[in-house]
Order: C-alpha cells, then structure tokens, then sequence
C-alpha cells in the first residue's frame, strides 16, 4: 500500500474574511485497503509561537491574562484565559516571531531563546503548528510595561508570578490553555526552575 493514503482531493472555499476556511472532499484508504469518501472542514490561520518566560534567580515566570471568545462563548465564565506569551507566525522565522511578541505583549527584550517543541495545535481542525519556546528573563530587559499593540486593539494584562504559584494554578485547574500547560510542565520536567 502506498504511504498516500488520499485522492481525488477537491477544496471548496466556505470563508476567507481574515483568516481562510476549506471545505475538502477526497477518497481516503483505509487500514484494510478499501477506498471511502470523507469530507473535512480545515481552517487556514498559520502557525504560531509561544513562550515561558522565566528567571532563576527571582524564581518567577510571566504569563498573560487577556479576552478569548471563543473560551467566553464554552464554559470560561469571564472568558480572561492566562496564557503564554504568543503570536501568529508573519514571515519571519519562529525565533524572531516569538521575541518580537515577547517585547510587545510583556516589554521585555530577549536577546536569546530555546526552542524545545513544535506540535499542532489542533489537528482535527487547524493547519496550525505551534512553536514552543523558553527563555530566561532579568529585570535590565524590561523596556516597557507590554500590553499588546493598539492598533490591533490588543488587551494584556502582564502577570509576573512565582513559579510555585504557577504550578500550583495549573495543578489546580486555573491555568486551561494547553500551550501553558505544556510549557508548565516542560519548566517542571526540566527543573528549570529550582
Ligand atoms: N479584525 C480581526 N482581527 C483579528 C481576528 N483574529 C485575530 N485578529 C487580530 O490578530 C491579532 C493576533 O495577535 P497575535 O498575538 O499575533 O496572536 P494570538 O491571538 O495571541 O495567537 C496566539 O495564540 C493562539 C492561541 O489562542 C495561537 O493559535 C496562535 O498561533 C498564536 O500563538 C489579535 O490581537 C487581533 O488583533 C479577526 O477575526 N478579526
Ligand atoms: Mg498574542
């Protein structure tokens, strides 16, 4: 059996306001080899990455608190999610994406990063892959109080927090973004922070 398991792939066009929304129709071959039809929804909106901030000797990390709707419109009461500091890929590369969006959301001026995953964000449905990233953070790097760019009308409240009490908000169930809880748990596997 080829490794191509699709054919006849046919895309239809069902949004493409800001960002883009397909509609793909195509035969796909099962594990037994048999040919079914399968239709799927797929959204275009990039790729992404995010970052744990952290400092050693402070023992904190700086995580964000901004306005999601679509968690407001499931299950998130106020719909304020606490986040990882992160954006959308432009055409730049993920490295230079994520301190870019480091200085504009929390003001601070990394010079360097680690990239220790990418994965996709939500398989299902996204064509989306998230870059993740972690870098340590001093007081001298922080150029401006942050909060996000106006002209996007961006909201974020910068939130600099032990990382114990960080831990502890994620064991807890008060961090549910899963881009946080797997940096989170990468700081905490890794003992980057003792
Ligand atoms: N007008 C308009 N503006 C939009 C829309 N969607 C997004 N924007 C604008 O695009 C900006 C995107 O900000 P970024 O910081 O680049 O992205 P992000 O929303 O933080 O996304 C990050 O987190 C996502 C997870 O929720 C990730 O999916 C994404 O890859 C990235 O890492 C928003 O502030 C907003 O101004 C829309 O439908 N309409
Ligand atoms: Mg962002």
């Amino acid at each position: 059996m080829s490794n191509i398991r699709i054919k006849n792939s046919k895309k239809t066009l069902l949004s493409d306001n800001y960002y883009t929304l397909n509609k793909f129709n195509f035969d796909y071959q099962m594990s037994d080899g048999s040919w079914v039809h399968q239709m799927r929804e797929v959204y275009e909106r990039g790729h992404g990455a995010g970052i744990l901030l952290y400092n050693t000797t402070k023992k904190t990390v700086v995580l964000i608190k901004q306005f999601r709707l679509p968690t407001f419109l499931h299950d998130n009461k106020d719909g304020f999610l606490i986040e990882i500091p992160a954006g959308l890929l432009d055409l730049d590369n993920s490295e230079q994406c994520v301190i870019r969006e480091t200085e504009e959301e929390v003001g601070i001026r990394l010079k360097s990063v680690k990239k220790v995953y990418e994965g996709y964000s939500s398989p299902g449905v996204l064509t989306e892959k998230m870059h993740f990233f972690v870098g340590e953070y001093t007081d001298d790097m922080k150029v401006s109080e942050g909060g996000g760019l106006e002209s996007e009308t961006e909201d974020i409240e910068v939130l600099e927090i032990p990382f114990t009490e960080a831990v502890r908000m994620l064991n807890e169930g008060e961090i549910v973004d899963t881009r946080t809880i797997v940096l989170l748990q990468y700081a905490i596997i890794h003992k980057l922070i003792n």
